[in-house]
């Protein structure tokens, strides 16, 4: 499979490895300086770039009927945009927070526990995520993805990085050099608590799942997830 890598920094230098080694071939590798010369030879493109950037990209594969996976994070507000031009198109898009299984696994773990957890009044809910400091968003989209399912189970309404409102979900996010991302969700009451974690040791789980994805999407048309890849949940 030719793969068109928009974005070539620690993720995409990450997946190009990985890609090799399943025997696909690199056909285009953008940072910010290049142009999109080569993409018309991809069967796929795999976006890991910047908040900014992730938008022109996507629409530039859409437009040019190259399916594309996106895992950059920090651009969520315009996903229903991203969605309405890939029906449009009839293209195939496919966004991701988090691409390691293990994450993927986490986020049903975590649906899971909100579901037991969304009638005990006693237990309040906080969560924390931890990335290295070259991270330009915050929270991460891990984060978001995580307290979303918690809204989508419970009573709690939003999100917040300040003090919250009692139907908020506080999100501390810290920076600390060389971590490639770890996720914590606590339920705490008067006498105890509950922790559930995940902690990636490197990129790779991210990045061998990013090229799985890749490998899913090749063929098909729609807008997707991770949970359509692995079938989690299902
Ligand atoms: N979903 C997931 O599983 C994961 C998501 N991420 C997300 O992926 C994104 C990238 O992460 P990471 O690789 O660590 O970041 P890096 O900063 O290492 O790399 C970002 C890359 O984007 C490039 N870029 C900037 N502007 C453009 C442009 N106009 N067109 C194409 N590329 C451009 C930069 O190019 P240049 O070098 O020229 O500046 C750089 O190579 C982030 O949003 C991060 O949150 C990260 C890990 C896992
Ligand atoms: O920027 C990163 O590095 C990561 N970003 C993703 C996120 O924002 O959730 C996924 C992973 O945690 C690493």
């Amino acid at each position: 499979m030719n793969i068109a890598l928009l974005g070539y920094g620690k993720m995409g230098k990450e997946i190009e490895k990985i890609a090799l080694q399943r025997g696909h071939i690199i056909v285009l590798k953008k940072g910010s300086q290049d142009s999109f010369e080569g993409l018309s030879k991809a069967d796929v493109a795999i976006d890991f770039s910047i908040p900014t950037t992730a938008i022109e990209n996507i629409t530039t594969c859409l437009q040019q009927n190259i399916p594309v996976i996106s895992g950059t994070t920090g651009w969520l507000d315009q996903y229903e945009q991203m969605v309405s031009l890939c029906y449009e198109k009839q293209g195939a898009f496919l966004y991701g927070s988090n691409f390691s299984v293990g994450v993927n696994l986490f986020f049903e773990l975590n649906n899971y526990l909100a579901k037991m957890m969304a009638q005990l009044s006693e237990y309040r809910v906080s969560m924390e995520e931890i990335h290295h400091t070259q991270k330009l968003d915050a929270p991460s989209g891990t984060a978001i993805s995580l307290a979303k399912g918690i809204i989508e189970h419970t009573p709690y309404t939003g999100w917040t990085m300040e003090t919250p409102l009692s139907d908020q979900i506080p999100i501390e996010a810290k920076r600390i050099e060389n971590v490639p991302g770890t996720h914590s969700v606590y339920y705490r009451s008067e006498v105890d608590e509950i922790e559930i974690k995940h902690t990636a040791f490197s990129r790779q789980g991210f990045a061998l799942g990013a090229v799985i994805a890749a490998e899913w999407i090749e063929h098909k048309k729609g807008v997707f997830s991770m949970k359509d890849v692995l079938s989690i949940g299902k």
